[in-house]
């Protein structure tokens, strides 16, 4: 068949019949083979060593016709037949390695380019993810890759196929150049109409797979917890069936147009064999009958013919099979191109492990988020857009900031919904660079300093704390692998949860459910605050929850939290009336600047928005702890 056992999904909606390969691939593509130069050489000459034996095993049968059976020789017989065993058995163990080899080639080069696309997807930055569709994502780096391997190993075994009909079509004119001539005056035409149906055929293929592929993202989507919540409290079930049952629909039929192109190409080879044979012992009987040759060349073309097509037809796939490499391949590069924005300067220093915890600074930082053509791929967003929608430049979010948290005080940041709280905190652990100006960390530019010593510095609790689907034990060590189980007690009764996690029947090896949905808010963040302890970094970035939390769970956060901040540089983005208020330093964000600063009196003396805010927002509503802050309704 033409195309490989998948199809290939090609960049886009409907351009996948017109999918091209950009310049260099194949070179590129050739380099993956490098490392497998001595397993190569080896196939090379096993297949020759098969193609002679395929050519080798007619001439043998000729001469147990003509010279054994014709002259009556039975032990001329005996002995041929004994060798068309042996080499039938030598051929079985040909075929054995050599798709052993390819496999291992193909499984090889696989491998490679996956732990590769893998090494490369986590190092791009989070401005990536956040335009990229998980589902679309998770087939680029599998589907394309299997469809790649299996294809690449199709193409070594046409490799053979190649060596096989060069000797099969000289031995038939070896032995009749007419038979030769005739039979092999078929094979073109009925490559024309077999070649049409393989490239129809692969080209449904390709759309299969990418609806498929589509299929597989809408139940990513909507089958996760969170998507299935939102579908039950907004969705309209029957809708959803309808355009479920649409898209099934359409690969349905688009299945039965792929199985019956795969079987009309089967047809139409079979039906040449058969004419092939017909012509075969019609040209060929009526030599025999003239005399031009014995009834042993006639078995002989019969049987050589018969080899042909095999070959013939795996040949005939060669081309889409390295069509369909060059493109998987291609779909992987154009991930692997993708410039991680956020890098290691060369030389970074790293800031030291212990030691007093530093200031962080930002000096007239400004900031824009990326453009989507900067950072992602138009083929893994949720939806294509339009080139100039993809290369317009977003908005500036921050606009001059500038602020010091001096070092082992708390800074908390307050201020209306959308006005930079989050995106500053992101640029302290750089998931996130600024457009201009500067953050430090104890003096240092953060884009000086090492990845590792960034992340052991400083810690982050964002508001929807993840858990992985794993154990709690698990989730709590992924923050230090070596803790141990006194350590990881300690820090959940530091952070409020140990009560919570003693009471379960499996305890710390409780697993917590897809993004950790078995547990509460509340019990969610202290689970992340203990991570945070274990940890231990001296710097500290934090969203409080701002969900509705009871106040026992609320009273317990809050305890967690001065667990969480003592003796560490911080910065947290307030909801809570008590985090305000024993702030050391109060910034008031609003349009992506710093409005107001000071202390909690400070402010309200100062009598601008955070006073405003204040008394509209809090003081007719109580002091209370739990009381969120919530300034963000107020702009
Ligand atoms: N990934 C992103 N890509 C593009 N724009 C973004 C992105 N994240 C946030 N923004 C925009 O940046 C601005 C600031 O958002 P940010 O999340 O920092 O506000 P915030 O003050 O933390 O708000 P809230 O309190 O509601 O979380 C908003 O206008 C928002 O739409």
């Amino acid at each position: 068949m033409t195309a490989g056992p998948g199809g290939v999904m090609v960049r886009g909606g409907d351009d996948a019949e017109t999918a091209r390969i950009r310049p260099g691939t194949a070179r590129r593509t050739l380099a993956y083979l490098r490392p497998y130069g001595r397993s190569i050489a080896a196939f090379g000459v096993i297949a020759v060593v098969e193609a002679v034996i395929v050519v080798a095993t007619p001439l043998l049968l000729k001469a147990i016709v003509d010279d054994g059976i014709l002259k009556n020789d039975l032990a001329a017989v005996a002995r041929l037949a004994a060798a068309v065993a042996g080499l039938a058995l030598i051929e079985a163990l040909a075929q054995l390695v050599l798709s052993r080899i390819s496999g291992r080639i193909g499984q090889g080069v696989s491998h490679d380019l996956r732990v590769q696309a893998h090494d490369h997807v986590q190092r791009l930055p989070l401005a990536f993810f956040t335009r990229t569709q998980t589902g679309v994502l998770s087939s680029r780096m599998h589907t394309d890759i299997v469809v790649a391997q299996h294809a690449f190993t199709q193409v070594l075994m046409s490799a053979t196929a190649a060596v096989t009909v060069v000797l099969v079509a000289a031995e038939l004119f070896y032995l009749s150049w007419l038979v030769a001539v005739v039979t092999l005056l078929l094979i073109p035409i009925f490559m024309v109409p077999w070649a049409y149906v393989g490239r129809r055929l692969q080209r449904h293929q390709r759309r299969q797979m990418e609806l498929q592929s589509g299929l597989a993202g809408l139940i990513h989507e909507r089958f996760n917890v969170q998507g299935a919540m939102l579908t039950k409290l907004f969705g309209r079930p029957a809708e959803e069936s309808a355009d479920y049952a649409d898209r099934s629909e359409r690969i349905r039929r688009i299945g039965v147009t792929v199985t019956v192109y795969g079987r009309l190409a089967f047809i139409i080879m079979a039906l040449l064999a058969s004419l092939a044979t017909a012509v075969v012992y019609g040209v060929g009987g009526g030599l025999v009958l003239d005399g031009a040759f014995q009834l042993g060349t006639l078995v002989a073309l019969a049987i050589l013919l018969g080899r042909l097509f095999g070959p013939i037809t795996q040949l005939s796939g060669m081309q889409a099979g390295a069509l369909n490499v060059l493109v998987s391949f291609d779909r992987v590069f154009e991930l692997l191109d993708l410039k991680p924005l956020i890098t290691e300067r060369p030389g970074a220093i790293a800031l030291p492990p212990s030691g007093p915890a530093p200031d962080i600074e930002f000096e007239d930082v400004r900031f824009r988020y990326p453009r989507a053509d900067e950072v992602s791929l138009e083929s893994l967003e949720a939806n294509a857009h339009a080139v100039a929608e993809r290369a317009d430049d977003s908005p500036e979010v921050l606009r001059g900031v500038g602020f010091r948290v001096p070092a082992g005080t708390v800074t908390a940041l307050v201020g209306p919904s959308g006005a930079g709280k989050t995106t500053l905190t992101h640029l302290v652990s750089r998931l996130y660079d600024p457009t201009s100006g500067a953050v430090r960390l104890g003096g240092h530019d953060v884009r000086d300093l090492t990845f590792e010593s960034l992340r052991r510095t400083v810690g982050v609790v964002s508001q929807d704390s993840y858990l992985f689907h794993d154990t709690i034990r698990e989730n709590l060590r992924y923050a230090r692998p070596d803790a141990t189980e006194q350590e990881l007690v300690e820090a959940c009764e530091r952070a409020q949860i140990w009560d919570v996690i003693r009471s379960l029947p499996r305890g710390l090896d409780t697993v917590v459910g897809d993004r950790g949905y078995r547990m509460s808010g509340g019990e969610k963040q202290r689970l992340a605050i203990a991570r945070l302890l274990l940890k231990s970094p001296s710097v500290v970035v934090l969203d409080e929850a701002t969900a509705h939390l009871d106040s026992e769970s609320e009273a317990a956060v809050q305890r967690a939290l001065v667990a969480a901040l003592q003796s560490r540089t911080a910065l947290v983005i307030a909801h809570r009336l008590s985090t305000v208020r024993e702030a050391d330093q109060i910034l008031v964000i609003d349009d992506g600047g710093v409005r107001e600063r000071g202390t909690h009196e400070e402010l309200l003396r100062a009598g601008g928005l955070y006073a405003a805010l204040y008394h509209t927002q809090l003081n007719g509503n109580g002091s209370a702890n739990h009381q969120a802050v919530a300034f963000e309704e107020t702009r």
